[in-house]
């Protein structure tokens, strides 16, 4: 019975270490992924076929997670400040999410990709945001510095997402997170904030799961 669970519900200690230890035995490049399986498991929003960006991709275990969902029909253009190698299949692109040119490079990958695979429109599914700098321990910095990650996540979101799209964004918790959670309303018809049982209790990150863009 307990094989045909996930993981996350029947783990007795869900650790760090537990998570740590089961990313090895599925092949993931991070525990994380565990964060995303469990958010997608609830709202469904990588389905086969689907076409995905995933913002702040390194170490890659989200891009495997999106990468398994979307299947051969799908893509997944992944995006991270790191010069790290994407999983197979991932269609990486370098740069820095506050940096304009950046959007520019996405924008070209996507160009490249409908000329070899004759797809006819540029708009994605879901975009998806696991975006974070290093900490500091300084909880207005870190928070601020979230907001500027998140806010450059929702342009971006904004200006590929199909109509009934996904938007998919971590955020450290703090003052400015219903102001950001506000706008997110206007912009789609549903907006929840998930924590998931990988992100450890003691963290202040959590989840914007936005559904269906207007
Ligand atoms: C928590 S990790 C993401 C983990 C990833 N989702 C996974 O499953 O392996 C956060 C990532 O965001 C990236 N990042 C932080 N600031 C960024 C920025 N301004 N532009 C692009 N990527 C950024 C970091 O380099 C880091 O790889």
């Amino acid at each position: 019975m307990r094989q045909t669970l996930p993981f996350w519900s029947w783990a007795a200690k869900r650790s760090r270490d537990a998570f740590r230890k089961q990313s090895k035995i599925d092949n993931y490049r991070s525990r994380a992924a565990y964060k995303l399986l469990e958010l997608n498991q609830k709202h469904r929003f990588l389905k086969n076929g689907f076409r995905v960006i995933d913002l702040g991709f390194a170490p890659g275990s989200w891009s495997q997670v999106a990468s398994r969902a979307v299947g051969s029909e799908g893509l997944v253009v992944a995006v991270d400040i790191q010069n790290v190698a994407p999983p197979q299949g991932v269609l990486p692109v370098y740069g820095d999410m506050l940096e304009p040119q950046t959007r520019a490079k996405i924008q070209d990958a996507f160009h490249q990709h409908r000329q070899q695979s004759k797809a006819d429109d540029l708009t994605v599914d879901t975009v998806l945001s696991d975006m974070l700098h290093s900490t500091t321990g300084i909880r207005i910095r870190d928070h601020a510095v979230s907001m500027d990650l998140c806010n450059s996540a929702f342009q971006l979101a904004k200006t590929f997402l199909r109509p009934g799209g996904f938007f998919v964004c971590k955020y450290y918790m703090g003052s400015e997170e219903q102001e950001f959670q506000k706008s997110l309303m206007k912009i789609f018809k549903r907006v929840h904030v998930e924590k998931p049982k990988a992100s450890i209790k003691e963290s202040r990150e959590a989840y914007f799961v936005c559904l269906g863009r207007k």
